[in-house]
């Protein structure tokens, strides 16, 4: 029946089925776009390999109970000890819920034996131009868990209970929450739109696009990695916009710096918002429609050797600048992709060298993960054949 819904009432969230958490591919990826996401990146601070198979094992177990809808562990009346689960998603329902785990290049470091399993494609992101503003506290992580669900307490409900259950053998490093997805990546959702008040989605690849799917998001035989099979490399970008200077300009500058129109999304040499953008169109003045210095120009996959990513990000807001008293909001950009020293990486080569955008943006976080395949039923959890 219903598949591609967004979700919206909290009764709404309650009556979805749940998404399948075991599979040969983890949910999170092409599942449609949740409403909320809690993100966390998480440091291991135990030093053998053996907490970190119990804690990956624990966090499966629990996962398959969450995305259920279920308490983590059974619900014991053992009144003297702390409740099992914390409870507070308790009769919310599934909400759509995907919990999706990767590996930062750091987990393939000498702790735990397992630095000959890393995958080429998991090679640490270079300075890339407009990286001036990143902050280590706020970057990187061992590893990464992608919370996603129609409700945020679900959501969030997730992250508690992985920190928790990790203790002892990981802590969360920086952690973050997501509202309003501005990435559609099903072709049943609509467009919605970023806290800049524009479409975003638009030219996203769709997971009903299985050659999309298969030739830019999901790793296939050409890995040096076979663990990797069926996985892909998760890029998170925390990108801080710059609302207030934003908001004092013009529409037309505005939609030059996309090369779209606010209202329909449409690309400035077109009408509907699925028009094809025609970036050799010139207007009168000679001057090309949509501008050199567009975001859809330099983003564009005819732009960058034919590429394209599968976008999953969010808004986000985390208050004010205690210094500027400016709003500290913006994107959450959340990118999957099969290799990123091919996809991410030349493509924000581009964009944070010429994109007009970076007037009103500043990249404040960023991290890799390789995102590895399905989980395959109980007893199973991420990266298990590495350690056997
Ligand atoms: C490196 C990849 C990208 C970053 C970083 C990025 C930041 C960013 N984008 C927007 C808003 C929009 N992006 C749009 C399109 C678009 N963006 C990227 C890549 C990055 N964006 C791609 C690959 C594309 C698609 C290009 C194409 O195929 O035409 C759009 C237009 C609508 C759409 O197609 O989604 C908007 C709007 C913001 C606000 C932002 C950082 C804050
Ligand atoms: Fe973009």
């Amino acid at each position: 029946h219903e598949t591609g819904h967004a979700g919206g009432s909290p009764a709404a969230a309650r009556t979805q089925e749940p998404v399948p958490f075991y599979g040969a591919r983890q949910a999170g990826i092409a599942t449609p776009a949740q409403d909320r996401l809690a993100f966390a990146a998480f440091d291991i601070t135990a030093t053998d390999a053996e907490s970190v198979q119990v804690m990956l094992g624990t966090w499966a177990a629990a996962a398959a109970q969450m995305t259920r809808g279920l308490p983590v562990g059974a619900d014991d009346r053992n009144t003297q000890s702390p409740p099992v689960d914390t409870g507070e998603a308790e009769g919310l329902g599934p909400a759509r819920l995907t919990v999706t785990v990767g590996f930062g290049p750091t987990f393939f470091d000498e702790r735990f034996g397992l630095s000959h399993h890393r995958p080429a494609a998991l090679a640490d992101l270079p300075t890339l131009p407009g990286d001036g503003s990143l902050q280590p506290e706020r970057s990187g992580g061992d590893l990464c868990v992608q919370a996603c669900a129609d409700d945020p307490t679900v959501a969030f409900h997730v992250i508690r209970n992985f920190a928790r259950l990790a203790r002892g053998t990981a802590v969360i490093r920086w952690s973050q929450l997501g509202f309003g997805r501005t990435s559609s990546t099903s072709q049943a959702q609509q467009t919605e739109r970023n806290l800049m008040g524009f479409k975003d989605g638009t030219r996203n690849i769709k997971s009903e696009s299985g050659t999309d799917m298969a030739d830019y998001v999901w790793v296939g035989k050409e890995t040096d990695q076979s663990w990797m099979r069926d996985g892909s490399y998760l890029v998170a970008r925390r990108i801080r916009m710059l609302i207030e200077s934003w908001d004092t300009d013009s529409l037309a500058d505005q939609q030059n710096v996309f090369g779209r129109f606010r209202t329909s999304g449409a690309p400035l040499t077109g009408h509907g918002e699925f028009d094809t953008p025609d970036l050799n169109a010139k207007g009168r003045d000679g001057q090309p429609v949509i501008p050199a210095g567009a975001h859809i120009r330099l983003a564009s996959p005819s732009s960058n050797n034919g590429q394209k990513i599968l976008r999953r990000g969010y808004s986000y807001t985390d208050g004010i600048d205690a210094t500027t008293g400016l709003l500290d909001a913006g994107l959450f950009f959340l990118a999957y992709q099969k290799d990123p020293r091919k996809q991410f990486v030349p493509i924000q080569t581009r964009l944070g060298r010429q994109d007009n955008l970076n007037e009103y943006i500043r990249h404040t976080g960023s991290a890799l993960f390789a995102v590895p395949p399905g989980l395959k039923g109980a007893g199973d959890w991420w990266g298990k054949s590495l350690f056997a």
